[in-house]
């Protein structure tokens, strides 16, 4: 599913409980005891605002009425003794409060993060990877948001607010009903605003991050920008984006705004009208003030809550589209996780065999029909065939990163649709064409090949894949942090780095995409002496452009348009003067083999339509060993 869909769909007031109801009971249990304390804390603060207005009253009639100067020293010591109560638990309140708003935080990420690791990759083949991070930014924050509103407003200001009114009621349970009609036009007040409101908060969680990822994309993208002069088409673009951006957030400040003036009317009329009712009353009944007093404290007192409480539902709504859109990544169910009875894969020899597989990325493009052989154990297979023919695809399949359509996998004999993800990958070592190095050292860029590999495996590998040399150059040897994607090192380092991570998990089969590109002459002969040193003895099925890596290999699979068109060594082949492999390997005439791909491609077109119509003796070879 693609993330960006689903986040035009309204909220409406039951989804919203939903959510709510759903992250509480996520995580209220986990928290149990900081509730407690920070409820427990709430409470004594709430309280001591009702016990600070209520003191009013002996305030004023014990000491300033009937000026009992004994009465001074009782009241002071006590507004002495709520103040530094308040302070304490009002503490104790903001220190849980923020320890579990934190780890909240910090657990979503985590959440987030391992739900990532285990989608499958046609999760990332439909989102694009700068508008994910800027969304899952976004809504972690937006969670954070939601909970400090909902924990420290209903916490803090409920409580306050209920300590407070109980006191106004005790005070004056006439007056407390007076002030209480500006209550219906309150709540008929938020809830048009936040009405209003609901609409431009999506918009700006949407253009939000349209912005960031895009802004991203542009850093990630920097050389291309720089070298197609892209600089002002972007700074037209992102502007546009922040300036739609500012004139919304603009639009959401007028319209919640609003809340102000509303609310202030409204306690202007409360606050005269008590004034009036009880000034007049106390003239009547000639009543000592202090009363009176108490009553207008806890009403100014309870103005903030009720003000802030007010406002709550408008930053809720916003915060409710982030929580939905963690929710909506979360959902998503990981396509190839582990059966119920999956079993842990048992290599002893490492033969692989294809067996009738057909696959396709999506329903309408099939792009594999059928496929079969068997790549020999402890043998190499070379896998040949023009641009799109499916070559990478079959190294994608055996690391069972999409399910099969039709048809199985077989590594000695099991299914590897009912193994263990984990033992299946963690028996195979994959070296892509474009290595990909991560934030780290050069030593943990190569760990990452198996986490418990000692410095010596680590050295020994990198010296197999004729790294050591140049490790030992950089300023600080294999503790040589590496830049971003390894942009600090030449195509053929980074590539040597790859195949040293291979080397070091010491998996007995071998996955590789021959790199072709990016590499002189003198890199390239290192990195191939790199990888034979590590295909000995292992089961290899290669990707393979390079001339010598073809005709040295075990078994040559040749692929067309999604089909194994001729499979065999390269002397059987090579004797059918009307193999398609003749004819390749005519065609290359001594050069490197990626020449030959581009001239297939000019000679029979992507789809291989002219070579399909070839005489094709070693078709349908499957299951033959080499
Ligand atoms: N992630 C994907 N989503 C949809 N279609 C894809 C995806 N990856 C590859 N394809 C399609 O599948 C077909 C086979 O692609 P594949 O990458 O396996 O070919 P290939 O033989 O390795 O090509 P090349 O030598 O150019 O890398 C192509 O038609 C391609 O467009």
């Amino acid at each position: 599913m693609s993330i960006g869909k689903a986040k035009k769909k309204k909220i409406d007031p039951s989804e919203a409980t939903r959510i709510i109801r759903r992250m509480m009971s996520e995580n209220l249990r986990e928290y149990k005891q900081n509730y407690i304390v920070a409820v427990a804390a709430s409470l004594v603060v709430g309280a001591s605002n009702g016990v600070l207005a209520y003191l009013m009253k002996p305030m004023i009639d014990k000491i300033f009425y009937e000026q009992q100067l004994g009465w001074v020293w009782i009241i002071c010591g006590a507004i002495l003794g709520v103040f530094i109560l308040r302070g304490l638990s009002g503490y104790i309140q903001a220190v849980e409060l923020a320890k579990i708003g934190n780890n909240l935080v910090a657990r979503y990420q985590k959440r987030m993060f391992n739900h990532l690791m285990k989608l499958g990759l046609n999760f990332y083949n439909d989102t694009r990877s700068g508008h994910l991070a800027a969304q899952i930014n976004q809504n972690v924050s937006g969670i954070r948001d939601l909970l400090n509103m909902t924990i420290s407003s209903i916490a803090r200001d409920m409580i306050s607010l209920v300590g407070l009114i109980g006191t106004m009621f005790y005070m004056d349970p006439v007056l407390s009903a007076v002030v209480f009609l500006i209550g219906p036009p309150l709540i008929l007040a938020v809830a048009y605003i936040s009405r209003r409101i609901r609409s431009v908060t999506r918009e700006v969680v949407h253009l939000n991050s349209h912005l960031l990822g895009a802004m991203q994309e542009s850093v990630q993208g920097i050389a291309i920008v720089k070298a197609f002069t892209m600089e002002d088409q972007l700074r037209a673009k992102i502007g546009k984006l922040i300036g739609q951006a500012e004139g919304r957030s603009n639009k959401i400040a007028k319209v919640s705004e609003r809340i102000t003036p509303i609310s202030e009317i409204l306690a202007g009329f409360a606050v005269a009208g008590v004034l009036a009712y009880g000034g007049y009353r106390a003239l009547l009944t000639q009543q000592p003030p202090g009363a009176m007093f108490a009553f207008i404290t806890a009403l100014l007192l309870a103005y903030d809550p009720a003000r802030r409480l007010a406002r709550l539902q408008v930053g809720l709504e916003r915060s409710l589209v982030n929580a939905r859109m963690i929710y909506e990544i979360l959902d998503i169910e990981p396509k190839q996780s582990d059966r119920t009875d999956a079993v842990p894969l048992h290599v002893e020899k490492g033969e692989i065999r294809f067996e009738d597989v057909h696959f396709s990325y999506s329903d309408v493009a099939p792009v594999l029909h059928g496929v079969n052989f068997v790549a020999a154990a402890g043998k190499t297979t070379a896998i040949i065939g023009a641009s799109g023919a499916g070559k990478s695809t079959l190294i994608a399949l055996v690391q069972r990163f999409y399910d099969l359509e039709k048809g199985r996998i077989l590594i000695d004999g099991q299914d590897i649709a009912g193994v263990t993800n984990q033992s299946l990958r963690q028996s195979i070592a994959y070296v892509s064409q474009q290595p990909y190095l991560f934030e780290g050292t050069i030593a943990d860029n190569i760990r990452y090949g198996r986490p418990d590999a000692t410095m010596e495996e680590i050295v020994a590998a990198a010296e197999l894949a004729h790294a050591h040399e140049f490790i030992l150059q950089q300023p600080e040897g294999y503790d040589t942090p590496v830049g971003e994607n390894g942009v600090t090192l030449s195509g053929g380092q980074r590539q040597r780095l790859s195949i040293a991570r291979a080397i070091v998990r010491n998996a007995p089969i071998l996955l590789l995409d021959e790199a072709t590109s990016a590499l002189d002459n003198e890199s390239e002969k290192r990195v191939q002496q790199a990888l034979d040193s590590i295909m000995q003895g292992r089961t290899t099925i290669v990707i393979a452009h390079r001339l010598s890596t073809i005709v040295n290999a075990d078994h040559i699979v040749v692929m067309e348009a999604g089909r194994v068109v001729e499979e065999g060594r390269h002397e059987t082949l090579i004797a059918d003067p009307n193999s398609i492999y003749t004819r390749f390997h005519k065609l290359q005439g001594g050069a490197d083999w990626q020449v030959v791909d581009d001239l297939i491609v000019d000679e029979i077109g992507e789809t291989g339509e002219k070579a399909s119509k070839a005489p094709t003796k070693q078709r349908g070879k499957a299951g033959s060993k080499a």
